[in-house]
């Protein structure tokens, strides 16, 4: 994703998506504004942007909108077309990062300023699984954004990494930056170990001579926690299908375990920080840093969720399970996903991965971003997430009937002993 020279409105009336745009305009809430001239320091997405609860929660077009009503013009570079049509003013290019050929093309005949590449694959459920196309989006594909970059004299870039480039299953409270990367065989997943190879390549680009210009390449990585807002699509849908399916009757782990979340407006707003503080005028301060990103309060992964669970008329499950045993149940779906997955590729209920990012304790001081890059967490009510799900059709029917949920019931306990079973089956035949 790259944004260029300060466009004006009037540019965007003749741009390919006027009628659409006009329509996401009303739709969102999108007010246009004049454009500032592009080096606006408060380039916040404001509550006018997309306005909850129509609005989407997906980085790329949040983080495109906000540059966008700062007055920058915006091109935005994916793989699939937006889910909402995007406002005037951001062009969409559809393209695949793993072909150099495509990401090059994007680059053609514009004088762009800055490139956020938010791109990424494998982060939750299924994906996880996918190990050649992780390495292929992840790696591969941050290579050619580089090499675009170097290639046609881009002189700053903005890297999405994750707090999972340094986050192997093991306890860390108030971690700063300074924590050393996992050696490759410890990340507990394909996609946390190829963030964190990705992010060093891109750390490691900073201050690369770039082939059209005396200047050289500006990086920085940013590393959110878990992602969340109105309309988010990643995790939240996903725990809403479990919950209306009946499947969410326990919890694990120790309750004082604490993880972090960050809402995307704070998000958005640190990467618009970030490409400001790679400038000269900020003293290139970001230059080759990583910065922890979240809203900077640490919460127990379910108790985070409670608003949502209760909010859509749900009780919040009042059985507690050690993460052991979860573990293991998440370790038998897996080899069983990895046994049928050519004949039914089905979507497992947690991964050995998602069993240590909710139930192990991680989270990380805000302080280098705070300092260098001016960050300052904002503070969102969860309630706006609940009524996004409300407003398109979520929550439960008080006269819907229990059965079902009973027979969901039946299931999971037979899983739940299959698991203690198999867990206990060595120990039997040691006695
Ligand atoms: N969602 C989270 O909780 C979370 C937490 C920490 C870090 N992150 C990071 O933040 C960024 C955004 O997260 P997200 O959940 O919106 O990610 P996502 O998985 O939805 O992907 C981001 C974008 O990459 C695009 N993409 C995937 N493969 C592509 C390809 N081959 N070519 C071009 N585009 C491609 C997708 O279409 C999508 O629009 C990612 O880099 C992710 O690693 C996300």
């Amino acid at each position: 994703m790259v944004d260029e020279k300060p466009t004006h409105h009037k540019d965007a009336e003749t741009s390919e998506f006027p009628r659409e745009a006009r329509k996401w305009h009303q739709e969102a809430g999108l007010t246009a504004r004049a454009p500032s001239g592009g080096g606006g320091r408060h380039m916040s997405p404001g509550p006018s942007c997309l306005a909850p609860p129509r609005r989407r929660c997906l980085l790329p077009p949040l983080l495109g909108c906000a540059m966008n009503q700062n007055g920058i013009r915006v091109l935005l570079f994916d793989i699939r077309s937006p889910a909402q049509t995007i406002p005037e003013g951001i062009q969409f290019i559809r393209g695949d990062i793993r072909h150099l050929s495509d990401v090059e093309k994007a680059f053609q005949d514009v004088d762009v300023s800055c490139v956020f590449h938010t791109a990424s694959y494998g982060m939750s459920g299924r994906e996880q699984l996918n190990r050649n196309l992780i390495e292929e989006v992840n790696v591969r594909g941050t290579d050619n954004v580089l090499q675009a970059c170097r290639k046609r004299g881009v002189p700053r870039l903005v890297y999405t990494s994750t707090c999972n480039v340094i986050f192997g299953g093991q306890v860390i409270r108030n971690g700063d930056e300074s924590l050393p990367y996992l050696p490759l065989h410890l990340y507990p997943d394909h996609y946390s170990r190829t963030k964190a190879v990705a992010e060093r390549k891109v750390l490691e680009a900073n201050g690369s001579a770039l082939e059209r210009s005396d200047g050289v390449l500006r990086t920085c990585a940013l590393r959110p926690a878990g992602i969340y807002g109105p309309g988010e699509q990643r995790h939240l849908p996903r725990i809403v299908n479990y919950i209306e399916k009946g499947l969410f009757k326990f919890v694990f782990g120790d309750p004082k375990n604490l993880v972090e979340f960050v809402h995307v407006d704070n998000l958005v707003q640190a990467h618009i920080l970030a490409s400001e503080a790679l400038k000269a005028d900020k003293g290139h301060i970001a230059s080759g840093q990583p910065y922890f990103i979240s809203d900077g309060r640490p919460v127990n992964n379910f108790e985070f969720f409670r608003p949502l669970v209760e909010g859509l008329g749900y009780t919040f499950p009042s059985i507690r399970l050690p993460v052991t045993l979860i573990y293991c149940f998440a370790f038998l779906t897996e080899m069983a996903h990895f046994v049928l997955r050519r004949l039914y590729n089905f979507q497992p209920f947690l991964t050995c991965t998602e069993v240590y990012k909710t139930g192990v304790t991680h989270y990380f001081s805000l302080e280098k971003a705070k300092k260098e890059l001016g960050y300052e967490a904002q503070a969102f009510d969860f309630q706006e997430v609940v009524e996004w799900f409300k407003a398109h059709g979520h929550g439960r029917n008080p006269r819907s009937r229990d059965s079902e949920g009973l027979v969901w019931d039946g299931l999971l306990v037979l899983l739940l002993v299959t698991v203690v079973f198999m867990w206990l089956y060595p120990v039997i035949l040691s006695l």
